[in-house]
């Protein structure tokens, strides 16, 4: 799958997720010996997520319904030279800007209770730039909790600013995977140097690193931890949540929101500001697509063929 194909398409592997032709022309980079590891990946998370709502049903009501927006940040100056980008903190171009303003008026009508971003600038950008589109006109206030005096220099004291203001809580573990010495390398350079497979392998598979960096099942070990120890909680509690984070962060979210197994997460793609929503209800999350615009009928967009699910 050539970058430029990939990049098109918009959540590429869900939207054809029923289609067996596109399944079956899908090459998988694995060995079915190795894709038994989701599995207990997986019964990890289920297992942190019991315990974890166990927890929460205690206090807040099972009922509730929320909803969850994932957004992979808009182009970055360092996707625009197509390098490897990782961990690496560099800002949006200003498609970028473009793109996340556009996001935020898809999802202007979603009402959004607290955005967890990760802590590079290219997610916060994303995040704020789409929240001054919303139509609550909420401020994103970011959270600066790395230290007690940072905590304390930042507090506001009016109950009536607080409830115009929407928090931002901002979580290394959120960051895109790190792409260890690949970082600042062209793309398209180090193909042609190592090959296309085993850049591929190194950009797509799911236990494969690249050169001294994180494999997508290592960057899932802290983003879904993450996510199930903080973020879910929230959704249990009812408020809805925003998630602005990094093509491979999110890959490993949706991976386990969605049950893939390690062969199917290596066709899923994320294109850059495209918002994904999510609706959590009795414990379960419920794919609703990407939201269209704001003119959509009722709070939460959704397309037809995943309403039916
Ligand atoms: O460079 C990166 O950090 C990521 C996202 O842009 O690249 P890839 O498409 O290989 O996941």
């Amino acid at each position: 799958m050539s970058t430029a194909m990939s990049y098109q398409s918009i959540y590429s592997f869900v939207s054809h997720q029923s289609s067996t032709s596109s399944q079956s022309s899908r090459q998988p980079l694995l060995l079915p010996t190795k894709c038994l590891k989701i599995d207990s990946s997986l019964c990890y998370y289920t297992s942190r997520r019991k315990r974890n709502l166990s927890k929460i049903e205690a206090t807040a009501s099972q009922n509730n319904e929320a909803a969850l927006i994932l957004i992979r940040h808009g182009e970055s100056l360092w996707n625009a030279k197509n390098l490897f980008t990782g961990c690496v903190d560099v800002p949006l171009t200003e498609k970028g800007i473009e793109e996340a303003i556009e996001a935020g008026k898809r999802i202007s009508n979603i009402p959004i209770d607290v955005i967890f971003t990760s802590s590079l600038i290219r997610a916060q950008m994303t995040a704020m730039l789409a929240m001054i589109q919303h139509c609550r006109k909420k401020v994103p206030i970011i959270l600066h909790n790395e230290s007690d005096q940072a905590k304390s220099w930042s507090q506001v004291f009016s109950e009536e600013t607080k409830d115009q203001s929407v928090p931002v809580i901002p979580a290394w573990q959120l960051n895109e995977r790190m792409y260890g010495e690949l970082q600042g390398l062209n793309k398209q350079e180090t193909a042609e140097r190592y090959g296309k497979q085993q850049v591929h392998e190194w950009r797509r598979s799911y236990d494969i690193p690249p050169p001294e960096g994180e494999s997508l099942e290592m960057c899932a070990e802290r983003a879904v931890a993450y996510f199930v120890e903080n973020i879910e909680p929230k959704l249990a509690a009812g408020k809805n949540v925003m998630v602005a984070a990094h093509g491979n962060s999110l890959r490993s979210i949706i991976m386990y929101l969605d049950k893939l197994t390690c062969k199917e997460v290596i066709s899923l793609e994320l294109s850059t500001s495209i918002p994904l929503l999510y609706i959590f209800k009795d414990g379960k999350f419920m794919k609703r697509g990407s939201p269209v615009g704001p003119t959509e009928a009722g709070v939460y967009a959704y397309t037809k063929a995943e309403a039916g699910r």
